[in-house]
């Protein structure tokens, strides 16, 4: 099954980075497909006009819904389709988590909706609402200039958790938040020389005694997600001895 990603931005350009590394391997394996589009290339006037002021008053302009409801027509069609992801990041979305990125790793389609100036007209989304899956999202609590940075990374957590994606696929389930880490923190990594500028590997992790090691790791997990995330623990974790 190829995942079809399709970009809305007025700077599209901002996509090509992937055809870089892990992703562009995955299109040319046909794991992925990627389509990104100029929103302005849907606008009818001498200076391909994408906003206006606000209804209401206040700073700043809103983009049209005009340009949107076309390039919707032509990318996703007239006809409603929940198999149909529509993402619109955004700082007042809910937040963009790995579970998030685990369900939409087996959509078929992702269509990227990247705001700019204040935003777009909640009519684009209201009536994507009406048509297909829509998915308003934010990566955190900050504002950035645009959607499209954080659809960069959004299909990054996306698209690598796709089978066959990633070569060891037994390696994402000792990541942060994966199930196989009950949804904790990674444990430290270490790797060789041993010494490095007075600094040393933990001994545990070079005594060959996998048990011991197992429970080295397990305890970090907890001690730096109660430190770090303590939004993520719960009555289960306890606090490391
Ligand atoms: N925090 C997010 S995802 C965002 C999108 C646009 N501005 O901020």
């Amino acid at each position: 099954m190829t995942m079809r990603l399709d970009y809305l931005s007025i700077f599209p350009a901002y996509f090509d980075v992937l055809d870089i590394s892990l992703l562009g391997k995955a299109a040319v394996n046909g794991l992925v497909e990627v389509h990104a589009h100029d929103l302005r290339d849907w606008t009818h006037d001498r200076h391909r006009t994408v906003d206006d002021t606000p209804c209401g008053g206040g700073a700043g302009m809103v983009m049209k819904p005009d340009p949107w409801g076309e390039a919707f027509d032509e990318i996703i069609g007239t006809e409603p389709d929940s198999s149909v992801h529509v993402i619109f990041p955004s700082p007042s979305g809910a937040p963009f988590t790995q579970s998030a990125a685990q369900e939409l790793s087996s959509a078929v389609r992702i269509v990227f909706c990247c705001g700019r100036y204040e935003g777009i007209d909640h009519r684009v989304i209201d009536y994507a609402r009406s048509m297909w899956t829509v998915h308003e999202v934010s990566l955190g609590d900050y504002v950035l200039n645009g959607g499209e940075v954080a659809a960069l990374a959004i299909t990054e957590a996306v698209v690598r958790l796709v089978p066959g994606f990633m070569g060891n696929p037994e390696s994402l389930a000792e990541e942060s938040f994966s199930a196989g880490q009950d949804g904790l923190l990674e444990y430290p990594l270490f790797t060789r020389p041993v010494s490095w500028r007075g600094l040393d590997v933990p001994e545990v992790l070079m005594s060959g005694h996998h048990g011991r090691i197992a429970k080295w790791r397990r305890d970090e997990s907890v001690r730096l997600t109660c430190e770090r995330r303590p939004d993520l623990t719960d009555s289960d974790f306890g606090v490391p001895h």
